[in-house]
């Protein structure tokens, strides 16, 4: 477990001076109760012999100023330690995963990224310090009650040294329990934190469709498992629990025998069975803690095994000489095969986009479009082809100066709960009046700032949710102007806006690509930014069937043909809708 801490690489220095700390503290302890013999020797007679007793009495003074001294250092060592430990850990992963490839970030890795951040950091530092030191004098302890013993008598000694392998032996398996409850619980909890989340995402679908309780039944049917697991975890810790107290309880009946016949028979005095029942106290009560130990320091084990795997994760490769410069911001697939798993999502895709121009990208769902535009912003390395930008293959670009020139404009934007500024700035904080305007006015974001109270000061809240869907696409359409990326990757939403909103969008989409400076590609659901596209390609079940210019597929008859006029009934549909409802 130490040597895991140990591997996780974070400041060990603070780890060993601490460990080093309690161990010299664990120690003095010990020297302290090998005291006893002499003091006691000369103080348990007939007739006390003060003199004798003296200097040893002086050297305990000494010991216990020193423990002392050694608690007062450890303790804020302990404290500073501890915070310092979950700090630089929480540190570590923060700037590891900025480092990771943007496909890493999957729900499930994020929920195990904020968990790793918070939780997991803050635990292990807690509880290297709370459980390490305990832990380190609870086997210190008892390893100098055994030296000590041997110097009153060799049998009891070796009583003291056949109890502590058979304790550490039940505090083994007691322990390997602990660790697979903890992995299960953690399981379970992690399960039932999903449910909690989805029940309260879906209250709205879930009430309009007269199925509350349905929703209430998973939520339930995690919360059973959750306890189930709970109390199976208890169930299989009582075993080994009970054999680890039998067994020390054991131990400490075999002592009080022993001490009493040695006693009886007068192979030791009256001063060595009192330090004897000393020691056997003081051995006993750290095997006792041990076991409560060994649960929680399990699960620190499993915390530090989920931040390695945070941690053991690798960035992708970077070329040796990265290509820093990019002259054009033109894309092309060269017979690009990629997949999440086994199955393909792309398979054998080729396309040219010309320096600024607008492809749109139309497919059935899962047909591999959203694929394409993530393997150009380098989320995954492809398997086989490869994708080239201004003539480099992708491998070989600078990351920084990748991201650089591209702007990803998707669905789910992400706005930080702050001002509508703030949240545009961030794209190009150095950014000049003219230039925060322009972009603002490209983007019709300027409309939506002037009907707001506060205009740009106005607070977007969590996540962006005072905005409409339409507004927060404005927003992120305002950044790719502001941030000046040569290359704009946009999912178009595919849910529908009003009226309003959809003309502001797309104008705002056709502006992007309008003044040529820019590479558009739109994974595209709206017929006005498909006739607005200088090609279009049609995937199916991840491969291209279709590449042209829209008008020319529209007549080919084809996948996209079909999938245009859906586009524009569905608009139709819409659209009298919306008439319908405002008469
Ligand atoms: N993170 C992922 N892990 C595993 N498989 C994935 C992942 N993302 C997509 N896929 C799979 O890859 C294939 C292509 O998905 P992709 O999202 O690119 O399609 P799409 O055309 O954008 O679909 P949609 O229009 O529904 O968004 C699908 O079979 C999908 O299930």
């Amino acid at each position: 477990m130490i040597l895991n801490l140990f591997r996780l690489g974070s400041n060990p220095a603070l780890v060993y001076r601490l460990g080093i700390l309690t161990a010299l503290r664990a120690l003095v302890q010990g020297i302290l109760l090998a005291l006893l013999i002499p003091i006691f020797h000369a103080l348990l007679q007939p007739q006390p012999d003060f003199a004798a007793a003296g200097p040893w009495l002086t050297g305990a003074a000494v010991c216990l100023i020193i423990y002392w001294l050694l608690s007062a250092i450890a303790t804020p060592a302990g404290f500073a330690a501890s915070i310092e430990l979950g700090d630089s850990l929480r540190h570590r992963v923060m700037e590891h995963v900025t480092r990771l490839p943007l496909g890493w970030f999957t729900p499930d890795q994020k929920a195990r990224l904020s968990r790793a951040a918070t939780v997991d950091t803050t635990a292990i530092g807690h509880l290297a310090v709370e459980l390490g030191s305990p832990a380190i004098t609870a086997t210190i302890v008892p390893l100098s009650i055994i030296v000590i013993s041997f110097f009153i008598d060799w049998r009891m000694a070796l009583v003291f040294a056949a109890i502590a392998p058979l304790a550490l032996l039940t505090l083994k398996r007691a322990g390997d329990i602990a660790s697979k409850a903890d992995e299960e619980l953690d399981a379970a909890s992690t399960e039932l934190a999903g449910r909690a989340i989805e029940l309260g995402q879906a209250q709205i679908v879930l009430r309009a469709a007269g199925q509350a309780e349905s929703g209430s039944a998973r939520m339930q049917s995690a919360l059973d498992a959750h306890r189930d697991v709970y109390r199976e975890g208890l169930r299989q810790s009582m075993v080994p629990d009970l054999t680890y107290t039998g067994t020390v309880t054991l131990g400490f009946t075999a002592i009080l025998l022993l001490g009493a016949w040695l006693l009886t028979s007068g192979e030791i005095g009256l001063a060595d069975a009192v330090v004897l029942l000393i020691l056997a106290v003081r051995f006993m009560e750290p095997l006792g803690v041990q076991i409560e130990l060994i649960g929680a320091l399990r699960a620190m084990d499993n915390a530090v095994a989920r931040v390695r795997s945070i941690l053991d994760t690798k960035p992708l490769p970077e070329a040796p000489k990265p290509v820093r410069h990019i002259e054009d911001a033109s894309i092309s697939f060269e017979d690009v095969t990629f997949g999440y798993s086994d199955a393909p999502a792309l398979e054998k895709v080729s396309f040219d986009c010309a320096p600024g121009t607008m492809t749109a990208l139309v497919g059935p769902s899962g047909s591999g479009k959203t694929t394409v535009t993530r393997l150009i912003a380098r989320f995954h390395d492809v398997d086989s082809g490869t994708i080239r930008i201004g003539g480099h293959d992708l491998r070989q670009l600078d990351s920084v100066a990748l991201m650089e020139e591209i702007a990803i404009v998707f669905q789910d934007v992400y706005l930080f709960d702050t001002t509508i500024e703030e949240n545009l700035r961030i794209a190009h904080p150095e950014a000049t009046e003219e230039e925060f305007a322009a972009a603002a006015r490209a983007a019709r974001l300027n409309e939506v700032v002037s009907r707001l109270p506060h205009g740009w000061q106005t607070r977007v809240g969590e996540g962006g949710a005072q905005l409409s869907g339409g507004e927060r696409q404005r927003v992120s359409i305002a950044r790719a102007f502001l941030k000046q990326a040569r290359i704009v990757l946009i999912d178009e939403a595919s849910s529908a806006l009003d009226p309003e909103n959809e003309r502001a969008v797309a104008e705002a989409i056709a502006n992007l690509s309008s003044d040529g400076r820019r590479t558009v590609i739109v994974i595209a659901h709206r017929p006005v930014t498909l006739a607005a596209a200088d090609q279009v390609i049609t995937l199916d079940k991840g491969r291209v069937v279709e590449i042209g210019s829209p008008e020319h597929l529209r007549q080919s008859g084809g996948v996209f043909a079909r999938l245009f006029s859906q586009y524009e009934c569905a608009r139709s549909w819409r659209i009298e809708a919306t008439e319908g409802a405002s008469q």
